[in-house]
């Protein structure tokens, strides 16, 4: 199946970065969320990161309006009506994610494939929700997507081989290298990275070191890019707490339990670098 027209949903850091990637491979992109200003805020963030790779010569001026030009505002689910393909990067939470699925199960093309960056949340329970389950695919980019090369690509229980393999395709298309995996919680990245970072915020919260000291010995000592802590305020402490609850449930092994503390911070609407607060203090 040949992919042409594709919407992005949620225009946050996820769906923003994933609109870019797909407008800069030439293909036509309809970024919707709820709002014009959640909108104008991922196209604010699209813009700088063209604007960067101007600057630095990796790219022409009229390399980066044709890129604008390819994406489309929506502020309407039912612009769904024409697209072959829906990477869906709302907010981490099944029954928000469900609605999403249910609504364009009625709305895409017969044809469309319906994708969903989810980092945690099973593909398949999401798949049952529509009428196209063999259609339903997980497609997980890294943040911070331009950057990061890893999709990796979840196939629910129904996923047909066809659907997995044009998912394949234009991953490579995105210059993306795609990993392929199965449907159990947290898939590999985040069964393997968020228990690590759950146990820096315990290490913190038991007392054994300062938040700083916990960082510097993760990147110095195993030469990660960033510390565990700042890592888990750049994903969003939102997102961290919702995959350690879909670890802790999808296992029942209490290995999985979420630090008291990361409930606390999200709690106070302390989400980290997109809320401006989090383990560390961030300028906006
Ligand atoms: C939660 C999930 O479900 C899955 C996940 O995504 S888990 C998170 C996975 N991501 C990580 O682990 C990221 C770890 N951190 C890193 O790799 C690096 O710190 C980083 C790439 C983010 C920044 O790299 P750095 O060398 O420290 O900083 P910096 O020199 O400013 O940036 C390197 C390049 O990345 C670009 N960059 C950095 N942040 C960016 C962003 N948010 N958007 C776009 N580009 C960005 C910079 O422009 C720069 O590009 P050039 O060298 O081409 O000019
Ligand atoms: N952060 C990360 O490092 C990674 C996250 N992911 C996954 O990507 C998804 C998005 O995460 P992220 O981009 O970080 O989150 P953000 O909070 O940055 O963005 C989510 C966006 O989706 C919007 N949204 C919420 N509900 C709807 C809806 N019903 N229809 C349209 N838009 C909606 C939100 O609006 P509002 O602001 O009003 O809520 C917001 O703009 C999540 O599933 C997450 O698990 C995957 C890989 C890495």
């Amino acid at each position: 199946m040949s992919i042409q027209k594709i919407m992005v949903i949620g225009a946050g850091q996820m769906g923003s970065g994933i609109a870019q990637v797909c407008a800069q491979a030439g293909f036509d992109v309809k970024l919707n969320d709820m709002k014009e200003e959640f909108f104008a805020r991922g196209l604010g963030t699209i813009t700088k990161n063209l604007s960067r790779n101007v600057d630095k010569g990796r790219m022409t001026e009229s390399e980066k309006e044709a890129i604008l030009g390819r994406l489309t505002k929506s502020l309407d689910i039912n612009d769904a009506n024409d697209v072959d393909l829906v990477i869906e990067a709302a907010v981490e939470n099944m029954e928000i994610k469900q609605s999403i699925f249910k609504q364009l199960d009625t709305i895409a093309p017969a044809h469309a494939i319906l994708a969903t960056n989810t980092s945690s949340l099973p593909i398949t329970e999401l798949a049952a929700v529509t009428n196209r389950p063999e259609q339903v695919i997980g497609m997980h980019f890294m943040n911070p997507v331009p950057v990061m090369k890893l999709v990796e690509i979840i196939r629910g229980l129904a996923t047909a081989d066809d659907v997995y393999q044009t998912i394949e395709d234009m991953t490579k298309k995105l210059e993306k290298v795609p990993v392929e995996v199965n449907d159990f919680p947290g898939f590999v990245a985040n069964r393997i990275l968020m228990p690590m970072i759950n146990e820096a915020i315990y290490t913190l919260y038991e007392g054994v070191a300062t938040k700083e000291a916990i960082d510097d010995v993760m990147k110095l000592g195993m030469n990660h890019p960033m510390g565990p802590l700042t890592l888990a305020d750049f994903i969003g402490l939102d997102t961290c707490l919702y995959i350690m609850e879909t670890l802790y449930e999808g296992f029942g092994d209490s290995k999985y339990r979420p630090c008291p503390l990361l409930r606390k911070y999200v709690k106070a609407g302390w989400l980290g670098k997109k809320s401006g607060r989090g383990f560390y203090i961030y300028e906006s």
